[in-house]
């Protein structure tokens, strides 16, 4: 507990984004992905394993909706599910978008679907996301998804480098990065204000600032897993 007075709005929602420099962005296989420097077998090991990912978020999401009691705050969260895992009519949803990635870098939908790649620590990572939106208070698992704010930079690196550097990727399969950025920022806009909301004591703002940092911590051991899985020395092409 601090005794320290608490932060403006301004000052706490600077906190939170000064948190952007432990982003995955920043990661080595991230830094490596984005300077071209992977094979075609370690982008395949990242795409199958980050589907593991994609097709929690809606789970983690749904979590958030049962333990909120506040009609208008579903009313808004609801709509991240249907961004991922479509509506069956008109909105195919980002799952499907990430098959088309999957597909775009080699990877069947049955290959996804199986999780057949997905590493252990990743696993562990992902669930561990899912598990704290289960049991946390749910403005708490609201905060944990505000990784986000720094989510449009890493999908805009994707679209200006992949082209470049990864002449095998079809670019129509990058169609999940860019159907992102707006969506993203739409998301952190009210996760934001839930956050400025909810966490107004100092020793609530520095909580916060853990939950970032728990989420951030998932979001790299993600990448140190899957790095550790396919060494540069022993991806097959
Ligand atoms: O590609 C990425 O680096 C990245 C990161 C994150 C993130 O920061 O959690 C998300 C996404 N992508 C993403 O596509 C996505 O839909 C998403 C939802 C959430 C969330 O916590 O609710 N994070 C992210």
């Amino acid at each position: 507990m601090t005794d320290n007075p608490a932060w403006s709005r301004g000052e706490f929602e600077a906190q939170l984004r000064a948190r952007g420099a432990g982003y995955h962005v920043h990661h080595p296989f991230n830094v490596r992905m984005n300077d071209g420097l992977l094979r075609p077998g370690q982008i395949r090991a990242w795409v199958a394993n980050r589907f593991y990912y994609q097709v929690n978020i809606p789970r983690k999401d749904a979590a958030i909706l049962a333990n909120c009691p506040d009609r208008a705050t579903r009313r808004k969260w609801v709509r991240r599910i249907l961004d991922h895992d479509g509506n069956g009519e008109d909105n195919a949803g980002g799952i499907e978008a990430w098959l088309r990635l999957g597909a775009a870098v080699g990877l069947d939908a049955d290959a996804l679907w199986s999780q057949q790649d997905v590493v252990p620590g990743v696993r562990f990572a992902v669930d561990a996301y899912v598990n704290f939106a289960r049991q946390a208070p749910w403005q708490e698992a609201v905060c944990s998804s505000l990784t986000e704010m720094f989510a449009p930079q890493i999908h805009k690196d994707r679209l200006a480098n992949w082209p470049v550097h990864y002449g095998w990727i079809d670019p129509d399969g990058l169609q999940y990065f860019r159907s992102r950025i707006r969506l993203a920022e739409r998301d952190v806009e009210h996760g934001l204000q839930v956050t400025l909301d909810h966490f107004t004591t100092r020793a609530a703002q520095e909580r916060a600032l853990d939950i970032l940092q728990f989420k951030l911590d998932i979001l790299w051991a993600m990448l140190d897993a899957i790095e550790k899985a396919c060494p540069d020395s022993e991806v097959p092409q």
